[in-house]
């Protein structure tokens, strides 16, 4: 006799003695059976846990056999289901199998009929599972919304999978135009929260009067222009997730209301003096150092701990080897078809050129350089001279900034960034002539400046284009408006040590 197996079936059969019957030739065959005598009830068990096997009586007193099937395939397909009829309805079984099921078996049958069936199904049901398990560790090329099969992308898709559907707060880290908002809409679609709400808070881009209404909501009357009651961010994610993008740039007093609706999920609307429950998973995000900013007493640090629950850490692009390449191609066909044009591939030297660059606006500069090469050029291949002069002049490599360095200025990537932003902002005639390499680049006089101050000249005639609107300013030049603020910052201290 064959080594006998473990396993959980659920039998759903309205003849008590065939019940009886059949729950004993299972339990020989090594199964934890539950009987039950009517459909509803086999849905009722179903909703509370799922079987390996399913051994279904297709006529039932209250709701047929095949409707059963029909929810366990929609709702629980990872359950191997047998039909059991009658000679009368052997077409019907042939549709179940159509439909789903495994197989079937024919009234009356014996133990041993029984067994060849079930352990099919039960050897069925392995196979699945080992081709499943094959293919979850293959490395994958894309994620939710991620391209990209390296191994430092590897290990963020294992740590969003393991986290998804816990409700604890997530906790993400790295440059900017590294992918954290894509991360956090990963962590939401692969979760049990994704048909609720994901709503994105920007907190560096509202501004700070108005940043307690967006997350908590208003009562009419509660400030200047507050004509109606308004629904936040908190009340909108309710039952799904509250996504806290650039949260190192809140308010220190909104951190503190921030951390009691954490703690306790309660909240006030501004004006308002009823307190409001809700049910919301946090996933927060930075491109700075969060405990930096602890350490220097601009992140509480209770909410640091609330928050920081589980750390992902995005990997900058230039610390993904072939990454750069697998991106470059999926863009190229993505801008092909928008912008109606055919490259079919990239020269040898633009590879070379694209793999060698250090890419420190990470993958929206990459976008940026391939929308740009798409638009500006044309033919079949991409060449090196298509690439913006940055990228054709192969700037090596750094490797070694560090992820969210909070200042930048000792390195060369902003200036690299800033003429980078500078030309695909020119491209896109946001900022208009303004903003020409050469005006950018050389002083009043003519003289080389330095690009520090290029830069500067560059997201300053942004702003001012876009009437002081920061957010705005660094929409269009596609950095983040905490990027802007933290270079201000660097400017006045470097413009006190030379004073
Ligand atoms: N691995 C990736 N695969 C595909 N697209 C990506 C990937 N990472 C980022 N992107 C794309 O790059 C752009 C920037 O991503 P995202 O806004 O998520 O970055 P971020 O880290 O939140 O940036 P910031 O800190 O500036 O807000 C988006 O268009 C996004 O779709």
């Amino acid at each position: 006799m064959d080594k006998q197996i473990e396993f959980t079936a659920l039998l759903v059969e309205d003849s008590m003695s065939l019940g009886a019957l059949y729950t004993e030739y299972l339990r020989a065959e090594g199964a934890k059976v539950t009987l039950v005598h009517y459909g509803q009830d086999a849905l009722s068990e179903l909703a509370k846990w799922q079987p390996e096997l399913l051994i279904l009586d297709i006529k039932l007193p209250d709701i047929s056999g095949m409707e059963v099937l029909e929810t366990v395939q929609k709702k629980y397909p990872d359950i191997s289901v047998i039909m059991i009829t009658a000679h009368g309805t052997i077409d019907i079984a042939v549709d179940a199998m159509r439909a789903g099921a495994f197989d079937f078996l024919v009234k009356p049958f014996d133990a041993k009929r029984l067994s060849i069936t079930l352990r099919n199904a039960l050897k069925q049901k392995e196979l699945f599972n080992l081709v499943a398990k094959y293919e979850n560790s293959l490395p994958k090329a894309n994620f939710q919304g991620f391209i990209g099969n390296s191994l430092a992308m590897q290990a963020v898709y294992k740590t969003i999978d393991s986290v998804a559907n816990s409700k604890a707060s997530v906790f993400v880290v790295g440059e900017s135009g590294t992918g954290k908002e894509v991360c956090a809409h990963a962590i939401h679609n692969a979760g049990s929260r994704r048909d609720k709400p994901f709503v994105a808070l920007n907190c560096a881009s509202i501004p700070k009067d108005l940043i307690e209404s967006e997350i908590f909501g208003h009562t009419k009357g509660a400030f200047t222009g507050a004509h109606a009651n308004r629904d936040g961010a908190a009340t909108r994610a309710h039952g799904g997730t509250l996504f806290l993008d650039e949260i190192c740039e809140m308010d220190l007093e909104l951190q503190s209301k921030l951390l009691r609706f954490i703690q306790t999920g309660v909240f006030q609307r501004v004006g308002g003096s009823r307190e409001e429950k809700v049910d919301v998973r946090f996933i927060s995000a930075t491109n700075r150092a969060p405990w930096d900013e602890v350490k220097a007493g601009r992140f509480r640090e209770d909410l640091f701990y609330r928050l920081h629950v589980i750390p992902i850490e995005l990997p900058p692009l230039r610390m993904r080897g072939k990454d750069i390449l697998l991106l470059a191609k999926r863009l190229l066909k993505e801008y092909n078809r928008e912008e109606g044009k055919s490259f079919a591939r990239y020269s040898e030297e633009a590879i070379q050129s694209l793999l060698r660059y250090n890419w420190p606006g990470n993958v929206r500069q990459l976008q940026n350089v391939v929308r740009q090469a798409v638009v500006l050029g044309s033919g079949q291949q991409i060449e090196l001279s298509m690439l913006p002069q940055l990228i054709d002049s192969n700037h090596q490599p750094s490797g070694s900034r560090v992820a969210n360095e909070p200042s930048c200025d000792k390195q060369p990537l902003p200036q690299i960034e800033a003429v980078v932003a500078a030309t695909d902002a020119t491209n896109k005639s946001l900022i208009g002539d303004e903003l020409s390499f050469s005006e950018t680049a050389l002083a009043p006089d003519g003289h080389i400046q330095p690009l520090w101050l290029s830069e500067k000249q560059t997201i300053e005639a942004a702003i001012a284009q876009c009437d002081g609107n920061v957010p705005k300013a660094a929409a269009l030049l596609d950095i983040s408006a905490s990027t802007i603020y933290r270079k201000r910052q660097s400017w006045e201290e470097k413009q006190e040590a030379d004073a």
